[in-house]
């Protein structure tokens, strides 16, 4: 199977000397294509910063990583910047929408950055599967939580990224509707072939995943393939999460 992105021996370090922490040490992995991955660990594991420099939001400060056969690394922040805009779809805890701007436009917003034609028989559909058909002209305030979090990943569908990454995208929402929001997700890996890396705190949301990630200080230590919430949950316990 290809891999949707490939991680060799990637560390990062924060800060010089005695203040230096490391996020990551010497992390190699590959994340499936097609596939729903979670990403989980304690408090400071470097989940955020493993989704970062996956995504080429981070730079790695020693490592390879790669995103199908293009080299992060290799590239400058004006290539990364059209990289992010084009081939990776982001989903955040706090939605991130324009309030200025109506649904369609928070959608379409990622095509006009990049002066990408709007598909509009692929927006439809894009629109469609997530249930906002009959709200393309509102505003993110005249939407509920989960409304807007379908919003935004609308627009994290509209460009056919390579992969959708999610930080903690049920953070804020309750836990009905963070049911909903996963099963979205789940069904964009089942029914149109997307690729979701998602990292999260809930063994409940992990449980919608394919294969669940371990991380501890800052290494990849566990995994867990079709992970039930109380499989995730015993592993997270050794690991000392919840102490
Ligand atoms: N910009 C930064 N400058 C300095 N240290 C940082 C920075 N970002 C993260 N760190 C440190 O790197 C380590 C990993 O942080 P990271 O945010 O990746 O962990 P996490 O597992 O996502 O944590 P949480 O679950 O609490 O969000 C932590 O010790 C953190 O304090």
């Amino acid at each position: 199977m290809e891999d949707a992105v490939r991680m060799e021996t990637v560390s990062k370090v924060y800060g010089r000397g005695r203040g230096a922490v490391a996020a990551l040490r010497e992390v190699t992995t590959a994340i499936p294509r097609g596939r729903f991955t979670a990403v989980m660990g304690p408090s400071g594991s470097g989940k955020s910063t493993f989704l970062h420099c996956a995504a080429g939001l981070d730079t790695p400060t020693a490592g390879t990583v790669r995103l199908g056969d293009t080299e992060l690394s290799a590239m400058n922040e004006t290539k990364l910047t059209e990289l992010r805009r084009r081939r990776v779809g982001f989903v955040f805890q706090a939605f991130n929408l324009v309030p200025s701007l109506t649904v369609e436009q928070n959608i379409t917003l990622p095509l006009r950055l990049s002066r990408t034609r709007v598909d509009k028989a692929w927006l439809a559909e894009v629109v469609a599967r997530v249930g906002l058909a009959d709200r393309t002209g509102h505003r993110p305030a005249q939407l509920s939580g989960g409304q807007q979090q379908r919003v935004a990943i609308a627009r994290a569908l509209v460009t056919r990224p390579d992969v959708v990454f999610g930080d903690e995208p049920t953070g804020a929402l309750d836990t009905m509707t963070a049911r909903d929001v996963l099963t979205l997700l789940r069904e964009t890996v089942d029914g149109m072939d997307q690729t979701v890396v998602m990292v999260t705190h809930d063994p409940v949301a992990a449980s919608y995943a394919d294969t669940v990630l371990f991380l501890a200080d800052g290494q990849i230590v566990d995994w867990l393939d079709a992970p039930s919430s109380d499989a995730v949950a015993a592993r997270m316990t050794r690991l000392g999460a919840w102490k």
